[in-house]
């Protein structure tokens, strides 16, 4: 069972602003506590503004690594990639060591790229939680790429990473974290932002079977939301 606290702003950028000092709360605590802050990126467009927002933070930039929930399998600098995003509008531009950013090789093909990622998060040693993870919510309640009415729905036994190759949204060809794999981590925020998510959000609400109900880490999540229109 998914344990939900609801946050709504008022504006879409007090929600940015307090997705910023959440995320940065989160690294010091981890950075204090284990001298490491490992996070999951979201893609598409509703964290984009956060993370440019991060580039003038004051923060132990060593210490952070970066990985990716999802990644649409394009060539690596495609504008609709979710870690070319991440890095235009942050990553470039602060001195987090280039070996601690892990963008998932989706340009290697979804089934390549899942085993690729898969090994690669195997590294961080069984049972390894991220500290931080940071989800979306989609118009039809798809998280990271996570998709409604696909075959990861009914499986019974998921690997960390999943190739998917029919995705109802653009470009068909993504790898995502399971459910099991973005539920491991101290703390998740899903940002959701926009008129048009105010739908798939209400059924989140009423207890709907929605891909994000499926992210149950021990400690619940955290969604920050502000779905009526911006004045
Ligand atoms: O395709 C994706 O969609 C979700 C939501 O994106 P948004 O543009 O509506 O914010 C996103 O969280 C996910 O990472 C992405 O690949």
């Amino acid at each position: 069972m998914q344990q939900r606290r609801w946050h709504e702003f008022d504006s879409r950028s007090d929600l940015e602003a307090a997705a910023a000092d959440a995320i940065l709360a989160s690294a010091q605590q981890a950075i204090a506590e284990r001298g490491a802050f490992r996070i999951v990126l979201a893609g598409g467009t509703t964290p984009r503004q956060v993370y440019r927002a991060l580039c003038a933070a004051r923060t132990e930039w060593s210490a952070w690594h970066i990985y990716f929930g999802d990644e649409r399998c394009l060539p690596p600098a495609d504008a609709q990639r979710n870690s070319a995003m991440a890095s235009s509008a942050w990553l470039a531009q602060v001195p987090i060591p280039q070996l601690q950013v892990h963008p998932i090789p989706a340009e290697l093909g979804a089934e390549k790229a899942a085993l690729c990622y898969a090994q690669e998060l195997a590294t961080l040693g069984a049972g390894t939680d991220f500290d931080l993870v940071l989800l979306g919510l989609g118009e039809d309640g798809h998280t990271a790429s996570l998709f409604p009415g696909e075959a990861w729905e009914k499986a019974t036994k998921l690997p960390p990473v999943i190739a998917i190759l029919h995705a109802a949204k653009p470009p068909p060809e993504r790898v995502t974290l399971s459910p099991a794999r973005l539920s491991s981590a101290r703390q998740v925020i899903f940002l959701v932002s926009g008129p048009d998510k105010q739908e798939a959000l209400q059924d989140w609400r009423h207890g709907a079977p929605v891909p994000a109900s499926r992210i149950t880490p021990t400690g619940g999540v955290d969604i920050f939301f502000h779905t009526s229109p911006d004045s």
